[in-house]
Order: C-alpha cells, then structure tokens, then sequence
C-alpha cells in the first residue's frame, strides 16, 4: 500500500491516459451554479452541476440536466448501435433473476472464499449476436446485461459521437475538483427490470443516461454500517450483503436505519455519483431497454488530510487496514476476530451505539471529536 492509512486505492498515478477512446484536452471554462441536497431525493438541476453547498466539504450527488454531456449518443439506438459500434468483442452478463451483483474474477480466482458461486455468469459475443439474442429473449430465460468499456474498436460514427461529447465540460469540473484521470467509459445495455444491486465505487463517476430510464437509491458514505460491505478480500468487496429484496434485518440489523436519496433519470440526464457513495440502479419495469454510458474519475493526490476525517476518508481507511491486516494474518477468517479482540470491551461497548443509535450516521457530528474520545 503506497500513501498514507487514509488515502484511496484509485489515487491517480500522473500521467497515464484514459484506456479508452482518446480526446485531446481543452480548455477550462465550464459552467457552475449552486446547489443543494434535499433529504429524500436527488436534485435536478439546470445549468451546472455540483456545488459543495449544503455540506461545504462533501461532495454530493446531483443530477444534471443540462451538461449536454452525452448528447451525440443521445441517438444511440439499438439499430445505430448494430450498425456503428463495430464487430470487436463485449462483454454480456447473464442472471437468472433480476439482479446483477457484481463479483471481481480476480477474487474469485484466488478461491478465497471457497463455496463462493458466482451470481451471473459472464459471455463475450459480438454486438450483432448480442442483439439477437436481446431482440429474442424471452420471460423465464436468463436475464442479459452488456456491460463494456468503449475503446478503439468502435466504428468511425461512434467514434466521432464519442469526440463530440462534452469534454470540455468534464475537463473543467476535472481541474476544479481535483480529479485525477478518466480511468474508462463503460457502455451499459440492459433488459428493463435488470437491477445492479448496492455497492460503492473507489472513482468519481458521472453517469450518462442515454436511452430509458434508470431509478438510482443513494446512500452516502457513512452508511458504510447500515449496508454491511462484504470483507475486502471477498469477490463481492464493495458490494452489500443487504438484499433489497428480502432484507434480513435480523442478520443485519442497522439496515432499518437505511434512508437513501432517490432519482428516475431519463435520457440526457447526468447524474453525479461522488466516489464511497452507494448505489442501486434498475432500469425501470415497463419502460423498455435502457443505454447508459459512464465516465470514471480516479482521485487526484492527496494534498492534505482534515479532522475530523470525512467519511469517505474513513472507508478508505478501513479498506486499507483490512488489506493490511488480511496479508499479516495470512488467513482472511482470523481478521474479524482480531479486529473484534482489539475493540470490543475496550473501545466499544457491546450492542450499545456510543451517542445516538444514528450517532455514526451523523455528517457532522459535533461530538464526539473522533481524534479524542473514542474510548467510551
Ligand atoms: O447502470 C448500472 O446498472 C450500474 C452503474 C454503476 O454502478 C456505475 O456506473 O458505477
Ligand atoms: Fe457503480
């Protein structure tokens, strides 16, 4: 682990460019604006996009309805697709119910958890065999998203789309905020229904909705206890154990506290996903197939650390020392009982919430300072 205890995995490391597509740079003068987070829902908003309003430190989701972000794409249907995104290779997904939990491959392949199934199984197919298969689906057979990153192999219509998406735009909110690079643009196609359960992303992300509609359920950072990450070394790393479908409040109790932010985006719209914020996407039921595209941000260095920390900074934090102690242990299963053996009746009281049961939940709690009183 390079930096310090509370610096992000996806820091950026200088001067690598995107994977994908290329554009050249240009110049900074994008437009901004005010604007605030109600409780309860994710403000639309017109000419601009996020301002560090009502919680002046934090970023906050928004959606923005104006960016003009995407807006070539904005044409993107499946038969401009078919005839236009090329015949390179993509990546499908299929799942037997609704839902399409992401596990990383890598984990997986390191057998760490070893009665871990895979929830989805993954195809690679040509968009033409793709379409066929989409246009031909029927209830009751698994259920198809293409999720792929664009890259050269796109046709020249595509690519000249891609060019003209507003990258000025993105360039100058880059510089303001810091960011570091764009890390890649996923291309997502999906059945209406289809669901990308909860989880949390290490980049920034603005999310380009092109055709149908997406309903996102956001839950900021620290709610980090209420939706139980599976451990780091597991092949759901970031993903919740809470189904939302069936939610076991019994196994996981905080999760009666969940309260999350919620938005329909439809095409043109860009919603704002700041990096640890949680996510639910579904393209919603009756409404056809839905096209998003994303753009990844990776953090910019960390130039300076504040206290109280934020909570994106702790769940960077906790990530790393997991990491850490997972390797020094060599077994993933005695990570939980040392971290139980170091804390529990000497920093935490069993079953028992230091302040408020929402205490941790608190943005900005104005006690306890967690630099000083953490031992009840
Ligand atoms: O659109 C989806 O289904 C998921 C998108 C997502 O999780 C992301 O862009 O980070
Ligand atoms: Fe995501």
């Amino acid at each position: 682990m390079d930096g310090t205890l509370v610096e992000d995995e996806s820091v950026d490391g200088g001067d690598v460019g995107p994977p994908g597509l290329r554009v050249d740079p240009v110049g900074a003068d994008g437009p901004s604006a005010d604007v605030p987070l109600v409780p309860g829902g994710v403000i639309r908003h017109k000419h601009g996009y996020m301002r560090r309003y009502f919680f002046p430190m934090e970023p906050v989701p928004v959606i923005l309805t104006d960016t003009n972000l995407v807006k070539p794409a904005l044409s993107w249907n499946l038969e401009y697709l078919e005839k236009n995104l090329g015949d390179g290779d993509f990546s499908v997904f299929y799942s037997k119910d609704h839902k399409f939990k992401y596990y990383d491959q890598a984990k997986y392949n390191d057998k760490v958890v070893p009665d871990f199934t895979p929830p989805m199984s993954q195809a690679t197919m040509k968009f033409s065999e793709f379409l066929v298969k989409f246009r031909q689906w029927k209830h009751g057979q698994p259920r198809m998203y293409l999720q792929h990153p664009l890259n050269d192999s796109v046709g020249k219509a595509i690519k000249d789309d891609f060019l003209a998406f507003n990258w000025k735009w993105l360039e100058s909110v880059q510089k303001e905020h810091n960011w570091g690079n764009l890390s890649s643009n996923l291309i997502y196609i999906g059945m209406e229904g289809n669901v990308t359960p909860v989880h949390y992303d290490e980049q920034e992300n603005f999310f380009a909705q092109v055709e149908g509609f997406k309903r996102c359920i956001l839950f900021p950072p620290e709610t980090f206890e209420c939706l139980y990450p599976y451990p780091v070394f597991h092949p759901h790393d970031r993903q919740s154990q809470v189904d939302f479908d069936k939610p076991d409040f019994e196994s996981f109790p905080k999760a009666r506290h969940l309260r999350g932010f919620e938005c329909v985006l439809e095409p043109g719209d860009v919603l704002y996903i700041p990096k640890y914020w949680w996510h639910h996407v579904e393209s919603l039921l009756g409404a056809g197939h839905t096209t998003s595209i994303n753009f990844w941000y990776k953090s910019g260095p960390l130039t300076q650390v504040e206290y109280p920390l934020k909570p994106q900074r702790k769940v960077a934090m906790i990530r790393n020392l997991e990491k850490v102690v997972t390797e020094a242990l060599g077994n993933p299963f005695e990570v939980g009982p040392l971290f139980e053996a170091l804390a529990l009746g000497r920093y935490i009281k069993v079953n028992a919430l230091s302040h408020s049961e929402l205490g941790s939940l608190n943005r900005y709690p104005s006690k306890p300072n967690p630099q000083v009183s953490t031992i009840e």
